[in-house]
C-alpha cells in the first residue's frame, strides 16, 4: 500500500506566514507535502502555488469545490494548470459534478502540458459527528455508512479518492478498488488539543488503520519547533 508523506496544513493568513513555514519545512525528511487551503488561497492567489513548488514541495490545493457541475468543471479546469499534486472537490455534490470536476481538471492539466493531479472527494468533515450529521445536516443512519456511499461514487466515478478520517478507512476498503487513496485529517498526537476536530486519531492510530496520507495542522505549525513536530508525526505515521 502506498504511504505519502505527511500533508503539511498551511493554515495562515499571509504569502509572508506560508513561505516562513516552507522554510522551517524546507530541510525536514520525509519532505512534506503542502496543503494549501482557502485561508490562505483566498488571500495569496495562485502565486502561492509556485512558489511552493519552486521550493520543491508537492503541493496539495484544497479548495474543496461545491457548486453546480458546469461551474465546478471550468473552476477545475483552472486548477489543473497549477502543478498541483491532490485538489478537492465535495462527493455531496454528486455524480454529475465529480465527473465534470474530473473532466476540468483533465483538460486544465492536458492544456498546461502538467500531469492530472489527484482529484480527492471530500466525505463527511472530520468536524462533523453522528449527531450533527443526523440532526443538523438531516442524513438518517450511521456515519460510516455515508462515507462508504461517498467513496462509493468517487471510485466510481474515478477519482484517486477521498477525504475521510482514519475511523472510516477499514469500511472504504470494502466498497472501493485496491489503489483508491484515502486521505485522513482530525490527526490529533497524545496530548495535543482537539480544538473543532470530532473523528480524530493518532498518527500510529492513522497508520494501524489503513491510512494512506494524513494532514496534520495546527499540532505542526503551532508548536514551538515546526520542523521537530513534524518530523516526529512523519515517523509515528510512516513506522506505525
Ligand atoms: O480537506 C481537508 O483537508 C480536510 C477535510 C476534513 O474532513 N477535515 C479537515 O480538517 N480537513 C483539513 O485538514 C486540516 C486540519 O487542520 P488541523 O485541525 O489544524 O490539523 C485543515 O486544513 C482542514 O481544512
Amino acid at each position: 500500500m502506498q504511504r505519502f508523506a505527511p500533508m503539511v496544513a498551511i493554515d495562515v493568513p499571509t504569502k509572508e506566514e506560508a513561505v516562513a513555514l516552507f522554510d522551517q519545512l524546507a530541510m525536514t525528511t520525509p519532505k512534506p507535502i503542502v496543503k494549501l487551503g482557502m485561508e490562505l488561497y483566498y488571500t495569496a492567489g495562485p502565486e502561492i502555488i509556485s512558489l511552493a513548488r519552486q521550493r520543491g514541495f508537492k503541493v496539495f490545493v484544497d479548495l474543496k469545490l461545491y457548486d453546480i457541475p458546469n461551474t465546478v468543471g471550468r473552476a477545475m479546469k483552472g486548477l489543473g494548470k497549477l502543478g498541483a499534486s491532490f485538489v478537492t472537490v465535495h462527493a455531496a455534490g454528486g455524480k454529475e459534478m465529480l465527473q465534470a470536476a474530473l473532466d476540468g481538471l483533465q483538460t486544465g492539466a492536458q492544456a498546461a502540458n502538467l500531469p492530472l493531479p489527484n482529484l480527492l472527494a471530500i466525505t463527511e468533515l472530520t468536524s462533523i459527528n453522528q449527531r450533527i450529521m443526523n440532526e443538523e445536516q438531516g442524513i438518517p443512519g450511521e456515519l460510516v455508512t455515508t462515507v462508504q456511499r461517498y467513496a462509493k461514487l468517487a471510485d466510481k466515478v474515478g477519482l484517486a479518492g477521498v477525504v475521510c478520517s482514519a475511523q472510516e478507512v477499514e469500511a472504504i476498503r470494502q466498497v472501493t478498488r485496491a489503489d483508491f487513496y484515502c486521505v485522513t485529517p482530525g490527526i490529533r498526537p497524545v496530548g495535543s488539543a482537539k480544538g473543532d476536530q470530532k473523528r480524530v486519531v493518532t498518527p500510529a492510530q492513522a497508520h494501524q488503520l489503513g491510512a494512506n496520507a494524513i494532514v496534520c495542522g495546527r499540532p505542526i505549525t503551532q508548536a514551538e519547533s515546526v520542523s521537530d513536530a513534524y518530523e516526529v508525526i512523519a515517523q509515528e505515521f510512516l513506522e506505525g
